[in-house]
């Protein structure tokens, strides 16, 4: 029977005793009426064993919507909203299925959980005395209610609840779009100001199934990531902030930017692409990085470009070493323009990324790019800082079948697929370039075509590579043989030197030198 009936039955019932209860209430003196409130106390909960749980749509004192409300209307239009006869439809901000359907008001529906049966019921109140305003205002205060038998009291309040809550989170992070933040100044004629994050929904594609690399590194990553997300316990154990540093490195198309579009759609996290270079001070660097949120990932693109970093550390040394005037010029130059310019430094990077203001968020990755690993400084890459260094390399056989079945939705082919096989460990290229060879340019190109093309561009690469290296060993040798002549001429000349020395040596014993 549902809950909506044994009221309605329990209705006259009630009524009838309100009635005795006023009348016992106007007639017996105060000890009297004590002592018969027990029994009837007693009488209500045999008569009715249910307890019920309200969650209002606002609180606190500005009446703002709660975020408990929400969450328990997200799980329950997941879970079993689907079976309320009257439905009622909501646009949600930000959400990937943005029309949510959720039970219409005194609708009720059941939910089971550990074999508990437990009633939702949607509900309002209207205000009893009619306010008059110029300005719509809606008075009705929404609420949701939870009623479940008095015997499962302690498993309701401590573990369904929970188990709401944590399932409607869940939900509410799976459905929600990611957002793409990027930091710039609010203004063009502001740019010497701060800068400030802004964001757009981040709608990248790009996957570890569509990211072409050999399947083993690919799985690593993904374990990598997945321990990371499971983390928080051993994290915490070890004493370590809940984060991790990944370093991207490899020539240019790659697939640096794609991987970091792969990681934040696997991981369900927003990112925060960080221009380096308008960032005025390691003081606006700490905010920016204050202001992001958990569950992020936190971006340097080009970390080799974004700030001579590398420079910084290098020319102080230099200085200690070499007294050189012009250098201590050239020095004392720079340092001005960097006060001028920037005050962002290294030290600054460093703390951003594992000093004491980093642990202020949870749950994020931070990853560098790089064409050039060389050039950065050690210090900056270093693990702790950068936990797994990532090289992306030119496109390999496996790497070639990820984009081949991406883009011509091809597994195999008998005769083509060999010979790209092998002219692929002759030559180089980069997965950007075999991926825009395999791409159709018009209705009329096959299969057979574009990988033909591939195969062509291949043989190019190849005969480019041989003329290059070629070339190379030409000069190579052309280097050798002059380094010999000068070695010759070098070992002629000071053989002169040393004849002519002994010529007058001889001279001037034998007395012919004034
Ligand atoms: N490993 C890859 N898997 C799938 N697609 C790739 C891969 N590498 C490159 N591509 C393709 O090439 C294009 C360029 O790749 P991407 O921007 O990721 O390269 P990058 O390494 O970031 O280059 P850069 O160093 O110039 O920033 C992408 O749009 C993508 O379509
Ligand atoms: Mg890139």
């Amino acid at each position: 029977m549902k809950i909506g009936e044994i009221w309605s039955n329990l209705g006259s019932i009630m009524a009838s005793i309100m009635f005795v209860y006023a009348m016992f209430d106007k007639f017996f003196p105060p000890p009297i009426r004590r002592y018969f409130r027990k029994y009837t106390n007693k009488l209500t909960s045999l008569m009715y064993p249910y307890i019920q749980i309200k969650f209002h749509e606002l609180s606190g004192d500005h009446l703002k919507r709660s975020k408990t409300y929400t969450v328990i209307q997200t799980y329950l239009s997941a879970n079993s909203s689907q079976r309320a006869k009257r439905l009622k439809a909501e646009v949600i901000k930000d959400s990937q299925n943005p029309l949510v359907l959720s039970m219409d008001d005194n609708q009720e529906i059941t939910d089971e959980f550990n074999g508990i049966k437990v009633w939702w019921s949607a509900n309002h109140t209207t205000p009893k005395t009619p306010s008059f305003s110029f300005h719509p205002t809606s008075d009705e205060k929404r609420f949701l209610t939870l009623t479940f038998h008095e015997r499962n009291r302690d498993v309701i309040t401590t573990s369904y609840i929970q188990h709401v809550l944590e399932e409607g989170k869940a939900i509410t992070r799976k459905n929600r779009q990611l957002k793409l933040y990027t930091n710039s100044p609010s203004k063009d004629w502001m740019r010497y100001m701060s800068t400030k994050w802004s964001h757009t929904t981040f709608e990248h594609p790009a996957s570890f199934e569509t990211l072409a690399m050999e399947p083993e590194k690919k799985e690593e990553i993904i374990n990598d990531l997945l321990k990371f997300k499971e983390g928080k316990e051993y994290y915490t154990k070890v004493g370590k902030a809940w984060k991790r540093g990944y370093l991207l490195f490899g020539p240019p198309g790659t697939g640096k930017s794609t991987m970091i579009s792969a990681i934040a759609n696997f991981m369900n996290y927003d990112v925060y692409d960080l221009e380096l270079t308008i960032v005025k001070d390691n003081n606006e660097l700490k905010r920016l990085l204050i202001e992001t949120s958990s569950k992020s990932i936190i971006v340097i693109e080009d970390i080799d470009c974004s700030l001579d970093l590398t420079g910084q550390r290098k020319m102080k040394k230099e200085i200690d070493d070499d007294e050189n005037d012009e250098k201590k010029k050239l020095m004392s130059k720079a340092k001005g323009e960097e006060k001028n310019e920037s005050k962002l430094t290294l030290s600054g990077l460093l703390n951003f990324i594992d000093g004491i203001w980093s642990a202020c968020g949870r749950e994020r990755i931070i990853i560098f790019t790089t064409n050039f690993v060389d050039k950065l400084d050690p210090a900056l890459i270093r693990r702790g800082r950068m936990d797994k260094h990532i090289e992306m390399s030119y496109c390999s056989y496996e790497a070639f079948k990820v984009l081949a079945r991406n883009y011509l939705d091809v597994e195999s082919h008998d005769e083509l697929f060999p010979v790209i096989e092998k002219l692929l460990g002759e030559t180089i290229m980069t997965p950007a370039d075999v991926a825009e060879n395999l791409m159709p340019k018009s209705i009329t190109e096959d299969l057979e075509t574009c990988l033909k093309k591939l195969i062509q561009s291949l043989e190019e690469a190849k005969k480019k590579l041989e003329e290059e290296e070629a070339k190379k060993k030409v000069e190579e040798e052309e280097a050798r043989l002059k380094e010999e002549k000068d070695k010759q001429e070098f070992a002629q000349e000071e053989k002169n030197v040393k004849a002519d020395e002994h010529s007058k040596e001889n001279a001037k014993e034998n007395g012919f030198v004034h």
